[in-house]
């Protein structure tokens, strides 16, 4: 492992702003540290680069901790939000400025910076004067100037936070091949798991100071380890093992994204339309599940509080039942479907979408859905 972190916490006074926090990352790998503000994300960027002194554990580069090293000489390349360029230089001055700090000739540098200006997608703009720049260009120079001395070692702080969410959408998604050309080993801090999952190989969430999951982004997704992991995740309802079962067919507590449940004319589950919001590309509802099973007019809140309402729900003959015990500690939405619990979210497509009041039929989509625990 190129990075290795062992049980690194760091305090500010009587606050442990990141507590016991242990993680690698590898040669040429991209990790995104992503979690809610204020859950030390960035102290913890902080401590790898230096910046910030770790009150206990190990920051180590290829098994040598690197405590005693300063920041200029630990060959990490920094990239912060607002960029941080140097506004009296123009681009190319920006771009060669850690080639200038190690002496490098003039030639090495010119075309160190040419390829870099192609990398990151401003061949052209040697001259161009940072200030006259827009937000989405000095974000680019501000890596080129990361990238231009060959760091070991990359770090991103909220690199694309400043942008507009459509710049911010673009820019991942050549932040993340830019990476990749360059072979860069990377720690990517970010609130924004859209761009998490763009970005890494794989994603560290943190809350609270601790790493609380590690894995692959399709893992982290599909499988958060507890409730909070899943509602920072996207996972606006929570069911215990049994109502899951009964409704969605799966035997485990899972988190139900909004787009779990979609509107289908040939969809099992039948639901009143409660609110309606427009969004980019599909229209939120709030519906409360009137209906369910796969005869029309079964009554899911006429079934609440029965004991074995096992009518209730797609078609469950054959199911694993082995996830009803499954422990439903934390879950919002339990067995029963009275009151709120009945309540979801789902979408329907743009065109003539259900309005407050209308009947509907949803259908599952399993991709909405994550299995937690
Ligand atoms: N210089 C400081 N002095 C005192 N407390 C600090 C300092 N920097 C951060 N903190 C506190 O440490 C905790 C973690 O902050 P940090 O900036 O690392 O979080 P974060 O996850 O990066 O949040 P954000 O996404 O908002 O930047 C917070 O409670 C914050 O208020």
């Amino acid at each position: 492992m190129a990075l290795e972190l062992n049980g690194i916490s760091v305090r500010y006074g009587a606050v442990e702003a990141v507590s016991d926090v242990d993680l690698a990352v590898g040669d040429g790998e991209v990790v995104a540290l992503l979690g809610p503000s204020g859950c030390g994300k960035s102290t913890l960027l902080r401590a790898v680069a230096g910046l910030e002194q770790p009150s206990a554990g190990v920051v180590a580069w290829d098994g040598v901790d690197v405590a005693g090293t300063p920041v200029h000489r630990r060959g990490f390349g920094l990239v912060f939000q607002d960029g941080q360029l140097f506004p009296h230089r123009d681009v190319a001055g920006n771009v060669a400025f850690g080639l200038r700090m190690r002496r490098e000739p003039r030639e090495v540098r010119r075309a160190r910076v040419d390829e870099l200006l192609e990398l990151v997608g401003l061949g052209g703009y040697q001259r161009r004067k940072v200030t006259e720049l827009s937000g989405g260009e000095q974000q680019r120079v501000a890596l080129a100037r990361a990238l231009a001395p060959r760091p070991r070692l990359l770090l991103l702080d909220e690199p694309l936070s400043a942008l507009d969410r459509a710049l911010r959408e673009s820019l991942a998604v050549d932040l993340a091949r830019l990476l990749r050309e360059a072979g860069a080993t990377a720690l990517v801090v970010t609130h924004d798991h859209d761009e998490a999952f763009t970005l890494a190989d794989r994603v560290a969430v943190m809350r609270a100071g601790r790493i609380r999951q590690v894995g692959p982004p399709s893992l982290v997704w599909r499988s958060p380890v507890d409730v909070e992991v899943a509602r920072f995740l996207g996972c606006g309802k929570v069911l215990g093992a049994e109502a899951a079962r009964r409704l969605l067919g799966v035997p485990a507590r899972v988190g139900l994204r909004a787009t779990a449940l979609r509107v289908d004319p040939d969809g099992p589950l039948s639901a009143e339309v409660l609110e309606r919001v427009h969004r980019r590309d599909h229209v939120r509802l709030l519906v409360r599940l009137v209906g369910a099973g796969s005869e029309p007019g079964a009554d899911a809140a006429a079934a609440a509080g029965e004991a074995g309402a096992e009518q209730v729900g797609p078609d469950q003959a054959g199911a694993d039942q082995a996830g009803a015990g499954v422990d439903r500690s934390g879950a919002t939405g339990v067995p029963g479907f009275g009151g709120v619990a009945d309540e979801f979210e789902a979408v329907a497509p743009v065109a003539a979408p259900p309005a407050p009041g209308d009947r509907v039929r949803l259908a599952v989509d399993h991709d909405g859905i994550a299995v937690i625990g």
